[in-house]
């Protein structure tokens, strides 16, 4: 579980985050969703400890990451999973060296422990046939498998995923919302996902929370949000056709 409690931050000045307080559950796929500039991106930069914030706090299981020790953050960080977007793989790795490449910074473990990790993950993200290939020789949306295998390697507590469907077809950003979302289920992760994608939102969605001009306007659930009442949330909403559809408009 991570709990953000009345987080705040500005940037010379002017305040990109106002006073957000949100709960993200354990074994929940969470979704920050919102439209351009509206704080997302630096919400999510202040939960991993890249930014601090001006007031609040983000406790990871009851752990306030911006006032705990340098060591006692690296052990949080050793938790977190993180996958960006457009995948950031190393170019000139393997797919089977990229999901190891964590372990090899991070862990003690002898290499044949490393093989087994590696070729477990790569077996439950679907890509064991794959992980001699170069990232260049695979799909888009096998590359994001990489990454998410990647993120969870070190048998993380915690998932990240910066716009996860950027660039991928209709189909595929399906599969890898369902993969994202069965990988938290299965591994009891606390996932939080920033995402433009109403498909996802209304995929994968259990605890979805809507931001407006850094401010948390809104929180649901994705059997909810079609309903919800904020102005802001209905004009995001409903400038996506599908949605439009959806509700017959
Ligand atoms: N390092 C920074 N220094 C100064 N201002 C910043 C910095 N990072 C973000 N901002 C500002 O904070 C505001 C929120 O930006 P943020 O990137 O979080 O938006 P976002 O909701 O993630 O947008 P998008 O969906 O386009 O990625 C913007 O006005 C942005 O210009």
């Amino acid at each position: 579980m991570i709990e953000i409690k009345n987080v705040g931050k500005s940037f010379q000045g002017k305040e990109v985050l106002m006073d957000i307080s949100t709960t993200f559950e354990k074994g929940k796929t969470n979704m920050i969703i919102g439209a351009s500039g509206t704080g997302k991106s630096v919400l999510l930069k202040t939960i991993v400890g890249l930014f601090s914030p001006d007031k609040g706090a983000v406790l990871y299981d009851g752990r306030d990451f911006h006032k705990s020790t340098v060591k006692e953050q690296k052990i949080i960080r050793g938790e977190i999973g993180m996958l960006f977007q457009g995948s950031a793989l190393f170019d000139s790795l393997t797919v089977a060296e990229n999901v190891r490449f964590p372990l090899n910074i991070h862990s003690d473990l002898s290499e044949s422990e490393k093989d087994d990790k590696v070729n477990f993950y790569l077996k439950r993200v679907g890509l064991e046939n794959a992980a001699h290939k170069m990232p260049s020789e695979i799909s888009g949306g096998m590359q994001k498998r990489v990454g998410i295998a990647r993120a969870i390697v070190m048998n993380s507590q915690y998932l990240f995923c910066d716009e996860p469907n950027s660039g991928l077809d209709p189909q595929t950003a399906w599969m890898i919302d369902q993969l994202i979302h069965e990988i938290t289920q299965e591994y009891n992760l606390t996932t939080v996902v920033v995402s433009h994608d109403m498909n996802s939102v209304m995929e994968i969605g259990e605890y979805i929370m809507f931001m407006y001009q850094g401010l948390k306007i809104w929180e649901g659930t994705k059997d909810e949000i079609l309903d919800a009442e904020p102005k802001e949330l209905q004009d995001f909403l409903f400038s996506n056709k599908l949605v439009r559809t959806f509700k017959g408009i």
